[in-house]
């Protein structure tokens, strides 16, 4: 079985693929300190609780933390007997390269989103990711990644006036009954909702003018479903777009026999 790794700048995500679908999936905070034996011992137990059989055969990693792909490495070489293929990593095949400028090393993220959203969707497609930043990646007709805006996350912005603001609390996302805030919380959780609800209808009709041609927004990671349900800002939401695009990598891998020939 495949095991799929999203590893982000705030959370790790495990996904076990059966060649079908995803039998579990499973979250950790991402810490460059955590072991090889720490993640088996975290993800075994999971497994077993969850009834996964423990017969991963093959690893994919999209790692945003370069520093937590060593340990991953040894997770894989250890207890699964494999070497992983790592997004971003010469090794690693992608079906369609991405056209950026030269010396450009697109998130490996960016780069499973585009392939998960083609694989779907078939090219001219914006994919808007809420992670610890807020990404759009725009895939064009063929498939490649050729680039988008990176902006900041919700909750690093929420974050951010807390920290920088001596009078403002800690707040946490929610969409707010109204606009003018009657109490410092509701004034923030209006500036930051409604601010990241014209940020994307601005941003994605400004690729859209400058693109040139139809292009259909996909929402994904933790929050689009918020951002969602309040205005009509995407075609769609797939939480799992990111896993998704592992897995197509994965099989374009295996397909081109890359994996065959290093085991
Ligand atoms: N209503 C909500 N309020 C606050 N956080 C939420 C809400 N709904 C979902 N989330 C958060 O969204 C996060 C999941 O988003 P996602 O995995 O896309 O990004 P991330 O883990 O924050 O970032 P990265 O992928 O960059 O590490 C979870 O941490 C979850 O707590
Ligand atoms: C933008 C983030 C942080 C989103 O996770 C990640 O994709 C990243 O670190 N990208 C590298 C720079 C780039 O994509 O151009
Ligand atoms: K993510």
């Amino acid at each position: 079985m495949l095991l799929t790794i999203d590893c982000g700048n705030t959370n790790t995500v495990f996904a076990v693929w059966d060649g079908t679908q995803f039998l579990a999936t499973w979250r950790t905070s991402t810490e460059t300190t955590r072991t090889a034996d720490q993640y088996f011992v975290w993800l075994s137990t999971l497994m077993n609780i969850k009834g996964v059989k423990l017969d991963i055969t093959d690893v994919i990693i999209s790692s945003t933390v370069p520093r937590v792909v060593f340990n991953l490495r040894v997770l894989c070489d250890r207890y699964f007997g494999c070497r992983p293929l790592v997004v971003g990593k010469p090794d690693c095949l992608l079906p369609v390269p991405p056209r950026v400028d030269e010396g450009v090393r697109p998130g490996p993220d960016r780069l499973a989103n585009a392939a998960g959203a083609f694989d779907r969707h078939g090219g001219d497609v914006v994919v808007v990711d809420f992670g610890t930043a807020t990404n759009f990646d725009v895939v064009a007709h063929d498939g490649a990644y050729v680039g988008g805006v990176i902006s900041p996350g919700v909750n690093l912005s929420l974050e951010a006036l807390h920290q920088g603001a001596a009078a403002l609390p800690h707040v946490d996302i929610s969409r707010p009954e109204k606009v003018i805030g009657t109490d410092t919380v509701a004034c923030i959780q209006s500036g930051v909702f409604w601010g990241y609800i014209g940020l994307i209808e601005g941003i994605t009709a400004r690729i859209r003018a400058e693109y040139g041609r139809p292009m259909k927004i996909i929402g994904t990671g933790g929050l689009a479903p918020l951002f969602a349900q309040a205005e009509s800002l995407f075609d769609t939401v797939e939480d799992d777009l990111t896993l998704h695009g592992l897995c197509v990598i994965y099989d374009y891998n295996k397909a081109n026999s890359s994996i065959q020939e290093r085991a």
